[in-house]
């Protein structure tokens, strides 16, 4: 996969802000996993969506049900979480917002806080190593899981945005779109927004999702997790620009993602152009670059490439999402210090 990259695009310094953990796993790190558990007869094939290939959005969520099984352990979430730590760093990306889905298994002992504290210790264990990476986390609500969860989810959140040095600065609502709605996670957004946690939501990640969306953008969210269905020329409407544009929204746009998972037929109809073309904070991001085998400079340069964009607007593409970070504006000050830094040996 990486020779087909251009070098321009591996060097680039990079802002990754929509990377769920178990879409995130590695080829190498499944093969690990996979010796680890040979009982389970899980094969290679199963776990990502290769070049070319295509599944609807339900066969994705199918594909996370078999990494779940794999990552079952605190030892599991560890390795995952450093090896895809690490390799989001070898990409070049200089600061990360990881989300994932607390779980309990309780055939392996593990709990939603010690889940938590797992990924923390990764992201504690590649700093100390000195990996060239600044890596926080969202906690992610599954919205399958419903109102009961989602507080309680809130709740161990609020705890380690407390307690983790800034690690834990948010929230994600994730999850298959198709389940649930988002009127009854309203009173745990609208807390989790009360207390401080940032917002990122997934939001019209399919068509049907437009009244869900009106109610949520109320909030506001502090992000979009796609939108793939908010803009009128994808079935949206002018009222949900407005309101996206009215409070400011930066959106994180997945084109792989998207096209494999099939809610977007072409790359050319992806809805970053009509976001870009309005000048609104749009974030390329890569969502699953396990699942979707993709990676962060790929998908910059498949936004290049469908999109005509020249290298000093890519530049100001990747610099400009650091305006979006949910971290504090020191740390926007010394990203942005770093892309000066490094701009010259770029465009070499
Ligand atoms: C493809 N588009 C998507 N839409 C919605 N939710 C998605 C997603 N891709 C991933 N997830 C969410 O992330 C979980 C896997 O990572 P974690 O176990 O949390 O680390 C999935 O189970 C789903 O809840
Ligand atoms: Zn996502």
């Amino acid at each position: 996969m990486d020779n087909e990259v251009d070098v321009f695009y591996r060097e680039l310094p990079k802002v990754e802000l929509h990377a769920h953990l178990n879409g995130s796993v590695s080829c190498p790190t499944i093969e690990k996993l996979i010796s680890r558990k040979p009982h389970l007869n899980i094969g290679h094939g199963m776990t990502a969506i290769g070049k070319g290939q295509r599944r609807t959005l339900d066969e994705c969520f199918q594909v996370f049900k078999v990494i779940h099984q794999l990552v079952d352990t605190e030892e599991d979430i560890l390795m995952v979480a450093t090896d895809v730590i690490k390799e989001f760093a070898a990409d070049g990306v200089k600061y990360l917002e990881l989300r994932s889905t607390p779980r309990e298994e309780k055939h392996t002992g593990l709990t939603k806080k010690s889940y938590i504290e797992t990924v923390i210790k990764a992201i504690k264990q590649c700093k100390s190593e000195g990996v060239d990476i600044d890596v926080r986390f969202l906690v992610a609500i599954d919205r399958r899981n419903g109102t009961e969860v989602a507080m309680e989810t809130v709740k161990l959140a609020e705890d380690f945005m407390l307690s983790s040095d800034g690690l834990v600065l948010g929230l994600d609502l994730s999850g298959d779109p198709t389940v649930g709605h988002g009127k009854d996670l309203l009173p745990a957004l609208q807390k989790a927004k009360n207390c401080g946690l940032k917002l990122s939501l997934h939001l019209s990640e399919v068509p049907s999702q437009l009244e869900e969306s009106d109610l949520l953008l109320d909030l506001p969210p502090d992000r979009i997790g796609h939108g793939t269905f908010l803009h009128p020329a994808m079935g949206g409407s002018q009222g949900l620009v407005d309101k996206v544009v009215k409070h400011n929204i930066p959106l994180e746009l997945c084109l792989t993602s998207n096209v494999k998972g099939q809610t977007v037929a072409r790359y050319s109809d992806h809805h970053f152009k009509h976001w870009y073309q309005m000048g609104h904070p749009s974030v390329i991001c890569t969502d699953d670059k396990g699942v979707f085998s993709t990676d962060l400079s790929q998908e910059y340069q498949l936004a290049a490439s469908t999109f005509d964009l020249s290298r000093e607007a890519v530049w100001k593409l990747s610099h400009d999402a650091i305006d979006c970070i949910f971290a504090p504006d020191t740390v926007k000050q010394q990203l942005k210090q770093k892309w000066i830094d490094l701009k010259p040996q770029v465009f070499k």
